[in-house]
């Protein structure tokens, strides 16, 4: 925006020279605010020597069509230089059902990879050693059935499991909020998520076993502020499921993990990240009693907001796309994924995702940004954007705990409709000509370059009913039943669903088929709207 006193993003007036009295008089003592990198309340980042020691994790988000095609595309990635790897999962796989059930048709490998039962997961990962690479699964409300198929795959390579390491995201209130792939109600995805926690407790105990996202709601529209609060309170609300599921807070807090947008206001953003660090910390420390640091670190993965790219002059997004990564690196992100500039039109084709990728190895191995931690520490500007980022925060999240905590906050409608008055405001903004979208509203060309897409084979989804079809033909029907049976008996109890649920996919049940199963006890959500 131009002209008059700055708004920020969050809403706090941006003023156009900071000096030492505009950061909080506490700022200016280091160990209560800002402190050191790797010391509570962890301002300056998690880790002491952060990326001079070892870079942030390249973990590009992919997956489209079948599992065969999806291999092929990871393989393509670490022979770039990823050294992650983000499955995307087709919408069918997201909410639960088979691909050849009525209501996947037309979505079978569309926005990601179509994943039914064990063997398409063993050809997923096929010829990659999962006991040497991270995995993340962008997988919600079934997160729980793709976990365990993952075991198993890497168990069937001989892999340790406690040595299995990687993310679900697992995050099913930003699904009420603003994503969209949730299945139970609330009450049941809650005790799913701790069932999760405490089998990985047992099991997985290198594996993080949730990504408290904030992306999907930047995406929708929030501010940062918005962003951080919301996504910190429904990280309280899974603390508080877990504790009062009987789990010791030190025992599940040091594998939660974060999940942020980074956008295109470069100083906001690192205040953001920095922000969200502290208020978690405190929150950990003060709130919950946890005594282990790691409990207190707040990890995140970072995605370049998709929100902010256009489909008009495609290739000023490589430009966005770096603003917003840097963005990221200054404000201390663990992991990160660099948007293609053609993702506003399509699926990212090959070269697309390659230019993401060097992007990333540009500011790692080119830049100096990683020769020292926290540079913009002490600066007056981004310190006092972090103190006001946190103030704004800190008010929203007392709004969700005025409401009863973010699931009586979410039954009431009230992140989504904050939400959606912010995404009101910046549609005007962006029509009325006073936000400036580069080569949208301003720097326009009167013709557009063509552009070849790339699209998904549409044969894809009679494959996978063909594959689904041979596999019943083929596994023990009765063990099946038997398995899924007891899966029923023990979601009706108390006893942790994951092992009941492990037995049924080694005996080939499918995802489809394991969701139903919990489905039959616990039912679906249906939210209430709120206008
Ligand atoms: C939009 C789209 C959609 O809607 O569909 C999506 O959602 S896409 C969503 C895609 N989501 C994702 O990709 C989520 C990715 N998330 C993650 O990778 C994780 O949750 C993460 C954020 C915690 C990052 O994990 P990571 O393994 O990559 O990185 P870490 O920071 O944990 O580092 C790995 C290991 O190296 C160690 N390590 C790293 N750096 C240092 C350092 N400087 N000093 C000492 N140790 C260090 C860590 O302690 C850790 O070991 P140790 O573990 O032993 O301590």
């Amino acid at each position: 925006m131009m002209g008059g006193a700055r708004r920020a993003e969050s809403g706090f007036e941006v003023r156009s020279v900071y000096r030492p009295d505009d950061v909080d008089a506490e700022a200016a003592a280091p160990p209560e605010r800002v402190g050191e990198p790797g010391k509570y309340p962890f301002t300056r980042g998690v880790y002491p020597t952060m990326y001079t020691q070892r870079p942030w994790t390249m973990r590009q988000y992919a997956g489209f069509g079948t599992a065969t095609e999806s291999n092929a595309r990871y393989h393509q990635l670490i022979k770039a230089g990823t050294n992650g790897l983000s499955v995307a999962f087709d919408l069918p796989t997201q909410m639960g059902y088979d691909s050849d059930e009525y209501i996947a048709h037309g979505e079978v490998g569309k926005v990601g990879v179509a994943i039914d039962s064990v063997e398409d997961m063993r050809t997923l990962f096929n010829g990659i050693p999962l006991g040497e690479v991270s995995t993340s699964m962008t997988i919600n409300a079934p997160a729980s059935v793709l976990l365990l198929l993952y075991q198993i795959v890497a168990e069937e390579q001989g892999v340790d499991p406690a040595k299995l390491t990687g993310t679900i995201q697992n995050d099913v209130l930003k699904e009420y909020i603003a994503r969209g792939t949730y299945i139970y109600p609330p009450a049941h995805s809650l005790r799913l998520i701790t069932d999760i926690f405490a089998y990985c407790n047992d099991v997985l105990p290198k594996w993080n076993t949730i990504s408290i996202s904030g992306y999907h709601m930047a995406e929708a529209g929030a501010t940062p502020a918005q962003e951080i609060a919301f996504t910190l309170a429904n990280g309280i609300e899974y603390v508080r499921g877990a504790i009062a599921a009987g789990l010791s807070v030190d025992a599940f807090a040091p594998r939660l993990a974060f999940f942020f947008v980074s956008r295109t206001s470069l100083l906001e953003e690192v205040a953001k990240f920095r922000a969200a660090r502290r208020i978690w910390a405190k929150v950990m420390k003060e709130e919950f009693g946890a005594t282990n640091p790691k409990s207190l670190m707040l990890r995140f993965h970072t995605q370049t907001a998709g929100v902010q790219l256009t489909a008009q002059q495609p290739e000023v997004n490589m430009v966005r796309v770096t603003i917003q990564a840097l963005a990221a690196v200054f404000g201390g992100t663990q992991s990160l994924h660099t948007n293609s500039y053609d993702e506003a039109i399509a699926l990212p084709t090959e070269k697309a995702a390659r230019l993401a990728l060097r992007t990333q190895q540009v500011i790692a191995f080119e830049s100096d940004l990683t020769a020292t931690v926290d540079p913009f520490a002490g600066s007056y500007t981004v310190e006092a954007m972090t103190d006001e980022v946190e103030a704004a925060a800190l008010a929203l999240m007392s709004k969700v705990e005025e409401r009863g905590g973010a699931v009586a906050a979410i039954e009431q409608g009230f992140q989504k409709s904050e939400i959606e008055e912010t995404a009101y405001q910046n549609s005007r903004e962006i029509d009325g000509g006073e936000r400036v979208v580069v080569g949208l509203n301003r720097f326009t060309v009167d013709v557009e370059e063509p552009y070849e897409p790339l699209r998904v084979d549409p044969t894809i989804e009679e494959a996978q009913a063909a594959r689904l079809a041979a596999l019943r033909a083929e596994r023990d029907d009765a063990e099946v039943t038997a398995a899924l049976a007891e899966l029923v008996e023990t979601a009706k109890g108390t006893g942790n669903v994951l092992y009941p649920m492990k037995r049924a996919l080694v005996a080939r049940a499918t995802v489809g088929e394991v969701c139903h199963a919990l489905r039959s006890v616990w039912g679906t959500y249906v939210p209430s709207e709120v206008f």
